[in-house]
C-alpha cells in the first residue's frame, strides 16, 4: 500500500489531476432504464502509442475512485459530498500507486494506463448525488440499480469517446476484478488480456450476507430518510460507519488483527469497565477507519454499489448457470491472481475460473500469492504482484497459452 508522501519517489508518475467527460449518448442498463448524462472523471497515465495499442484499464473496488497512481493535484480534506472530494486514501497518493508507474506492474513507460471511477461513484462519475435532470434535485434513491456490467458499458462508452476502441488489459482487484472478468465477457473481441485480482465470477453467500449488514446499518439510520438526505444537513454518517467497521473487518484476516492489535487496550491503566468507549485497541482502530470513511463516502453510492456487486454472477447472467457457458466466447488471456488468506475473495474462486477456462481450452494462468493479510492483500502486496503481472504482460503473442 502507497505511503503518505509529501516527496515523489522514482517510479512515480507524477503530479496527476482527475479530469471529466461527458458521454455524448445515454447508457443502457440492465434494468431497463437508460442514464443521461453520464459523466466520467478520469486520470491517465503514460502514452497513447500512435496505434492506440497500449491501453490498460485498471478498474477500481468498493471505495476506490479514479486516483489510482501519482499526486493528487487536488485540493485535500475535501469529502464526496462537498463536491470536490479527498484523495483515495486521504493522503495524495493513488490507490494503486505501487502498481502503476515507469518500471512498475503496469509499465507507463510502456502502457497508457486509464482509470476511471465507476457508474455511481461519488468520486466525480454520475452516481446517485449527482442531479438528476428530471427533478434538478439529486437522484438519491431515484438512480436506477446498476450492475457491474452497466459500469463496463459505461467504460467502453468513455473509451468509444476518447477514440480507444481495443484494450491491451482491463485489470481490477475485487469489484475492479469482477469489472475486468465481465469485459472478457461483453466485449471479448475489444480486450486482450484481463487481470483479475482477489475477485470472483460470483460473491459466496457469505460475502452477500456481509454486505448485506453494511447496507442494513445505512437503510436502518433514521439519518438517511429513504435516501433524500441530500440538503436536509443530515446524513447517514454513523449508519455509514457501522458499514464500513463491517466491511473492512471482512478485508483483513484474523491473524492480521492477532499481529497489529492482538487484545492490547488503549490506555495503560485499562480496563475501565464501559460498554461505550472503545477500550481495545482494534476498536479504536475500527472506529478510525469509519470516522476517516464517512468524511469521504457518500452513503447512496455505498448502497448501490455493494448491490451491484452482490448481484455479479458470471454464470447466472450469461450462462444459464454454467460458469463455462458464461465463458465459452472470452477469448482474452486471462491472469488470475489470488490471496491465501482472502476468506471474503477466497482462492477457490479463482480456481474455479481458472478451471472453467482451462477446460475450454482458453489461456489463463492463476497465481495464489501465501500472504497473511486478507482480501485488502491486492492494495498491500504490490512487490509480490508486480513480477507476475510484469512478466504476464510482456509474453509476446507466439508464446501466449494454457498453463
Ligand atoms: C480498493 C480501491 O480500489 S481503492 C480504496 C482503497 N482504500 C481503502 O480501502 C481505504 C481504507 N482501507 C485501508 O486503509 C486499508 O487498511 C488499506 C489496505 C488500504 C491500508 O492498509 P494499511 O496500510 O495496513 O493501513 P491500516 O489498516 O493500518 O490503517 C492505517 C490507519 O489506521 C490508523 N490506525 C492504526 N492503528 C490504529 C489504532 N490502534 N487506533 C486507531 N487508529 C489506528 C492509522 O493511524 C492510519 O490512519 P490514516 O489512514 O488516517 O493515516
Ligand atoms: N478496501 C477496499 C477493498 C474492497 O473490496 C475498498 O474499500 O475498496
Amino acid at each position: 500500500m502507497s505511503q503518505p508522501a509529501t516527496t515523489l519517489a522514482p517510479g512515480s508518475v507524477g503530479v496527476v489531476e482527475t479530469r471529466h467527460l461527458d458521454l455524448p449518448e445515454p447508457v443502457p442498463l440492465d434494468c431497463g432504464r437508460e442514464l443521461h448524462p453520464v459523466r466520467v472523471a478520469y486520470e491517465t497515465y503514460g502514452t497513447l502509442s500512435p496505434r492506440r495499442d497500449n491501453v490498460v484499464l485498471v478498474c477500481h473496488a468498493l471505495s476506490g475512485d479514479a486516483h489510482a497512481a501519482g499526486l493528487s493535484r487536488a485540493p485535500s480534506g475535501g469529502s464526496a459530498r462537498d463536491g470536490f472530494g479527498a484523495e483515495g486514501h486521504g493522503k495524495g497518493l493513488g490507490w494503486w500507486d505501487g502498481m502503476i508507474g515507469p518500471g512498475k506492474a503496469f509499465d507507463t513507460d510502456r502502457f497508457f494506463v486509464v482509470s476511471t471511477n465507476l457508474l455511481g461513484g461519488c468520486r466525480g462519475t454520475t452516481g446517485p448525488s449527482s442531479i438528476d435532470p428530471a427533478t434538478g434535485e439529486p437522484y438519491g434513491p431515484d438512480f436506477p440499480v446498476i450492475t457491474v456490467a452497466d459500469m463496463v458499458r459505461t467504460q467502453r462508452a468513455f473509451l468509444d469517446a476518447l477514440g480507444i476502441e481495443r484494450l491491451a488489459a482491463v485489470a481490477g482487484g475485487s469489484l475492479g476484478g469482477m469489472q475486468a472478468l465481465q469485459w472478457a465477457v461483453l466485449y471479448p473481441d475489444q480486450v486482450d488480456a484481463v487481470i483479475p485480482i482477489a475477485s470472483t465470477h460470483a460473491l459466496h453467500p457469505q460475502g452477500v450476507a456481509w454486505n448485506a449488514i453494511a447496507r442494513e446499518a445505512i437503510l436502518r439510520d433514521p439519518a438517511w430518510q429513504g435516501g433524500r438526505y441530500h440538503g436536509t444537513g443530515r446524513a447517514p454518517d454513523a449508519g455509514m460507519g457501522i458499514g464500513r467497521m463491517v466491511g473492512h473487518i471482512t478485508y483483513l484476516s484474523a491473524p492480521a488483527l492477532e499481529v497489529k492489535f492482538g487484545r492490547r487496550l488503549r490506555s495503560g491503566d485499562g480496563p475501565h469497565y464501559t460498554i461505550t468507549d472503545p477500550e481495545f485497541e482494534v476498536e479504536g482502530y475500527l472506529r478510525h477507519q469509519a470516522e476517516a470513511f464517512v468524511k469521504r463516502f457518500d452513503a447512496n453510492t455505498y448502497l448501490y454499489t455493494s448491490r451491484a456487486l452482490t448481484y455479479f454472477d458470471l454464470a447466472r447472467q450469461h450462462g444459464g448457470g454454467s460458469l463455462a457457458r458464461a465463458l465459452e466466447g472470452v477469448s482474452a488471456r486471462t491472469l488470475l491472481i489470488a490471496f491465501s488468506s482472502d476468506w471474503l475473495y477466497p482462492p477457490s474462486a479463482s480456481e474455479e475460473i481458472a478451471g472453467a477456462l482451462r477446460a475450454l481450452g482458453k489461456p489463463v494462468e492463476l497465481h495464489v500469492i501465501e500472504a497473511p493479510y486478507g482480501h485488502d492483500c491486492f492494495l498491500l502486496e504490490e512487490a509480490r504482484q508486480t513480477p507476475v503481472i510484469r512478466r504476464f504482460l510482456a509474453q509476446p503473442v507466439q508464446e501466449r497459452g494454457s498453463s
